[in-house]
């Protein structure tokens, strides 16, 4: 750290406040000097999934205002966020933060080239995300019983049953489905998760026809070892290139997960502004590692995101200061925008 300080100077620091430009002069000249060994055994390109509107969103005590979602949309969007998923067609009974979801599609300024999934739990929530504009959905299940159960109310397979519909319907309407596989590495209910059970939900949820496979640390309780070992489990079934990681930060081992999962080949990150998140069908899930934090360590690994910093510090600020709360992001509490 002393060998970080003298770069930027001691002026950065004595006031005991470090403003937003002197730290990304900082990061910059900082990470710079170690990105070119380390990127060898990194992707080139990484694409951020911003989930915060939907995963950060729909654990807020209060109901945020439909426009407060959107205006949050539109800055990530902005700051240069490709895929930002913006919603979920569930039931309002279920996940009442996302009772508005039509208003929010409808709403949002779609910029050309950003992708706007939604979450899409049966038939009826696909169709009702169609008729709303939708262009992309997910379907999101679990390698879990009970946490299935209690997320979406049946079983692993009777899920896979209603992902088969919602994959037939998405077929006939030329829309891509995206899908997650929810505690891969621990479960609120069951402890711990063996990789293959995990192995077997991403390959039949592949193989069903989803493009993508986000694997959920829903709870945020993996370390590496568990990570690597459970992709390793998972890429003998589904290749890599259609392989995203999705990290809680409850236990501060998000970034080292991801860390393990680029190395592991994946470059897809699923990552939520301000660290905003957690799943209200898993007790003790903390938000989501935060979009800003995962930025500042591609770019200083000299990935390329196409994310602008400063842009998104700035949503994840505006998101926070309407949420009355502090950001959970390291980099935008270090940039002083809280
Ligand atoms: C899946 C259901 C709907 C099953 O819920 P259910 O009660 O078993 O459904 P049902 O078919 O018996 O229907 C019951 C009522 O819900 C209605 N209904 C039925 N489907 C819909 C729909 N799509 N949209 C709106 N309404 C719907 C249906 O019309 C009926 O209404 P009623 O007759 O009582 O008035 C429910 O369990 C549910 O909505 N669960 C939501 C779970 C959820 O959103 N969890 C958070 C997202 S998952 C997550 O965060 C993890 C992830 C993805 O981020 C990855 C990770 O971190 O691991």
């Amino acid at each position: 750290m002393a060998a970080l300080m003298m770069r930027v100077g001691p002026g950065s620091f004595a006031s005991g406040r470090v403003h937003r430009p002197a730290l990304h002069s900082f990061a910059a000249v900082v990470l710079r000097s170690v990105s070119v060994s380390a990127t060898q055994s990194f992707p080139e390109r990484v694409k951020i999934v911003e989930v915060g509107p939907r995963d950060g969103l729909q654990n807020e005590k209060t109901i945020v205002p439909t426009e407060v979602k959107i205006r949050l949309i539109d800055m990530l969007s902005e700051a240069g966020l490709p895929v930002i998923e913006a919603t979920s067609f569930v039931s309002p009974k279920w996940v009442p933060q996302m009772a508005d979801q039509e208003e929010v599609m409808r709403g949002l300024h779609k910029k050309p080239g950003v992708n706007y999934p939604v979450l899409t739990p049966n038939l009826k929530g696909f169709q009702a995300a169609v008729k709303a504009g939708a262009k992309e959905v997910a379907i999101f299940g679990a390698a879990s019983e009970l946490f299935s159960k209690k997320n979406i109310n049946c079983s692993v397979d009777e899920s896979l049953m209603r992902f088969e519909e919602v994959m037939r319907a998405a077929k006939q309407e030329g829309v891509p489905v995206r899908g997650y596989v929810s505690c891969v590495l621990g479960c609120p209910y069951e402890g711990k998760v063996s990789p293959n059970k995990v192995a077997e939900v991403a390959k039949r949820l592949y193989s069903m026809g989803c493009y993508e496979i986000s694997l959920g640390d829903t709870i945020g309780v993996g370390t590496p070892g568990g990570m690597s070992a459970m992709l390793n489990a998972v890429k003998k079934e589904v290749p890599v290139e259609a392989l995203a990681v999705h990290c809680h930060d409850t236990y501060g081992q998000a970034l080292a997960n991801i860390l393990v999962a680029l190395q592991n080949g994946v470059s897809v990150v699923d990552s939520s502004v301000a660290g905003l998140g957690g799943c209200p069908y898993a007790q003790g899930a903390s938000g989501n590692v935060a979009t800003e934090d995962v930025v500042y360590m591609l770019h200083g690994l000299g990935i390329h995101t196409g994310v602008d910093l400063p842009k998104l510090l700035d949503a994840g600020s505006y998101i926070c200061h309407s949420l009355n709360r502090r950001t959970n992001s390291k980099v935008a509490q270090a940039s002083c925008k809280l």
